[in-house]
């Protein structure tokens, strides 16, 4: 595989009490990389997850990013540091319109006429360009999720990190995530945690498997899907997933 690697974890880990949430996880992320994790339910990719945001601090083991510790940073300094996060939570500011949202996240790393041209590039990425005056409290779900994926297109982070971004999604509008979500892997790596597997297909790219707190699998969805662990992981906790 080619690219540095830019975000790293070893042995990485957290406990709630006597829940090994995470147990001890090597991870590798590479420049330019789009990684999904995905596993049943309390598989640990949410932790994982927050683990990598400074949401939570590790109990145990490393994570690196571009070589600097990120074990006692706040989410804030992590995020400063070149880490976008789009958690589960909404975090749109609903009074403002789609372009306002858009222009606060490009003045992270613009000033003056560069952000309206960067706010205009990313209303036609994401396909909002019609709402660009709506104010988001009257957006639908799925438009939402795209103003939030725009956020992290105008900010260009060196990492993002994407916690479901496709949730409660039709068909349609997933695969109009895929494209965006293409779009921001030219400028970031990212990790897209997931676990709906039509979604996972539908990215078509490298997979890491969650399974009780560690890695069980990793390798293209094909690979996985065929892993006897993974399935017996998913049919084992999930009668109705389609591995
Ligand atoms: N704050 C917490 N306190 C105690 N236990 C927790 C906490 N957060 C997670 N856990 C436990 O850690 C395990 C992993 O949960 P996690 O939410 O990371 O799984 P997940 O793979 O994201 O699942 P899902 O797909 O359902 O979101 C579960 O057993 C969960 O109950």
């Amino acid at each position: 595989m080619s690219g540095e690697i830019i975000l790293q974890a070893r042995g990485l880990g957290i406990s709630f009490g006597a829940v090994d949430a995470v147990k001890a996880v090597d991870f590798d992320l590479r420049q330019g990389e789009l990684r999904c994790l995905i596993g049943p339910n309390g598989a640990g990719k949410t932790t994982f997850f927050r683990l990598l945001s400074g949401q939570y601090p590790p109990t145990r083991g490393t994570i690196t990013f571009k070589g600097k510790s990120l074990n006692a940073l706040q989410p804030y300094q992590i995020a400063r540091l070149g880490i976008g996060v789009k958690t589960q939570v909404p975090s749109l500011f609903e009074g403002l319109s789609v372009a306002e949202n858009i222009d606060m996240a490009a003045r992270r790393r613009a000033k003056g006429r560069a952000v309206k041209v960067i706010v205009n590039e990313v209303l036609e990425q994401i396909g909002l360009a019609d709402l660009r005056d709506r104010a988001c409290a009257e957006l639908a779900h799925g438009q939402r999720q795209w103003v939030e994926l725009g956020q992290i297109l105008a900010s260009k982070p060196a990492v993002a990190l994407l916690d479901e971004p496709a949730a409660g999604m039709t068909h349609d509008e997933s695969l109009k995530t895929v494209r965006i979500i293409r779009d921001i892997t030219r400028e970031s790596a990212v990790i897209v945690v997931e676990h709906d597997m039509d979604f996972i297909r539908l990215i078509g790219e490298r997979v890491t498997v969650f399974e009780r707190g560690t890695v069980i699998a990793e390798g293209s969805f094909d690979e996985i899907a065929k892993d006897p662990q993974v399935r017996a992981a998913y049919l084992g906790r999930e009668r109705n997933t389609n591995v």
